[in-house]
């Protein structure tokens, strides 16, 4: 095969955070045109992958009503996005993984596609998307990020040494960069002025 399917990948929607900028709230359940943030990043994912899960500390139900299993961090103390890696990780019955944040409701719709391309194409680990900045500097996007299950193992030693990283975990790993032109589809929505921005 010339790269990997999309049967062989399970799709993760990171909604664990604080949301501390947005002032503390859910941020994947905000309104995002007529529907939360959350259910814009499982519409993205879902033709992409072969199933979906969604990562969240909060009002549960509520993310299980979009239709996708729910798994809340396992570590307390909201040490970040690698937590949800790992109940990603815990949780995920395909070789692969594929995250993406519940902030960013445009990212690619060839996300899934051209990272499993990219993984394979180079033997590689870990897939992690990429994006350059008006000067030409190559900016990482370290949340969307596609990962061999296998590096589970991995991740817990990392996060139990206390270190929170992404990209200094990910480095540890036979990893590709995969760039994508359209930077703007990574624009996500940290604080209610840049959730306003996106609505239009
Ligand atoms: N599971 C889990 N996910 C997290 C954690 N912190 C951040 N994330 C997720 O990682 C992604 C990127 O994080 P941020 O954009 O900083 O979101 P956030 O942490 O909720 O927002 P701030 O509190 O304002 O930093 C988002 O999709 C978050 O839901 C955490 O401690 N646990
Ligand atoms: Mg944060």
């Amino acid at each position: 095969m010339s790269t990997i399917a999309p049967e062989d990948i399970t799709g993760l929607i990171l909604a664990g955070g604080r949301g501390s900028r947005m002032g503390g709230v859910d941020k994947g359940l905000q309104n995002h045109r007529g529907l939360p943030l959350a259910m814009h990043a499982l519409l993205r994912l879902q033709p992409q992958v072969g199933a979906v899960l969604i990562n969240a500390n909060r009002n549960l139900s509520a993310y299980e009503s979009m239709g996708a299993e729910v798994w809340p961090d396992a570590v307390p103390d909201y040490p970040g996005p690698l937590a949800g890696f790992l109940a990603g990780l815990e949780h995920c019955d395909t070789p692969w993984l594929l995250t993406v944040p519940c902030d960013t409701p445009h990212f690619p719709t060839d996300l899934a596609a051209r990272l499993a391309q990219a993984a394979h194409a180079a033997d590689a680990e870990v897939a992690m998307a990429a994006t350059r900045d008006p000067d030409g500097a190559l900016q990482r996007q370290p949340v969307f990020c596609l990962l061999r299950a296998s590096l589970l193992e991995s991740l817990v030693q990392f996060i139990q040494s206390g270190q929170r990283k992404i990209d200094r975990w990910t480095d540890q790993h036979r990893h590709v960069e995969v760039v994508f032109e359209d930077a703007a589809a990574f624009d996500n929505a940290n604080t209610p002025e840049e959730l306003r921005r996106l609505q239009g």
